[in-house]
């Protein structure tokens, strides 16, 4: 269990992009563009797909790892914020009241 969230990865990946692209890969994929880092996103969601099917449970971790931080980073080169993404899933829950379930509990109890 951690604390560590979306959010916090959002934060350092604006700040490393500030950085030189030698002490940076955060840095180094704002200089190829956005085109490579789709070109990875599509490379890294290939490597998800195939642990997802054959390997364990910490290569499906790490996998999924490497996917979501190269997600984040093409997001921030768009300019489009994760709050916006997480904004759109809890739009389409709305309409089935699974949001607010959710933050009670599924079985309608509060949750923590
Ligand atoms: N979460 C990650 C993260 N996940 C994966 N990766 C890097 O993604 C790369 C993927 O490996 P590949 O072999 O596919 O790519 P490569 O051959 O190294 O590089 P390419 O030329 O193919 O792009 C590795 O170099 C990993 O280190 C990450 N790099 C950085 N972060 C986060 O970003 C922060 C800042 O990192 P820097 O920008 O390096 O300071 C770190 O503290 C982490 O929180």
């Amino acid at each position: 269990m951690t604390d560590f969230t979306l959010s916090d990865l959002e934060t350092i990946i604006a700040e490393r992009m500030k950085a030189s692209s030698e002490e940076s890969y955060t840095a180094k994929l704002r200089e190829k563009g956005v085109s490579h880092v789709a070109k990875k996103l599509g490379e890294e969601s290939i490597e998800t797909v195939i642990a997802l099917v054959g390997e364990d449970e910490s290569r499906v971790a790490s996998e999924s790892a490497d996917l979501l931080y190269h997600l984040l980073v093409a997001l921030a080169l768009r300019g489009v914020p994760v709050s916006d993404v997480l904004s759109e899933l809890g739009r389409r829950t709305a309409t089935t009241g699974l949001a607010e379930k959710a933050s009670r509990g599924m079985d309608g109890t509060p949750a923590g």
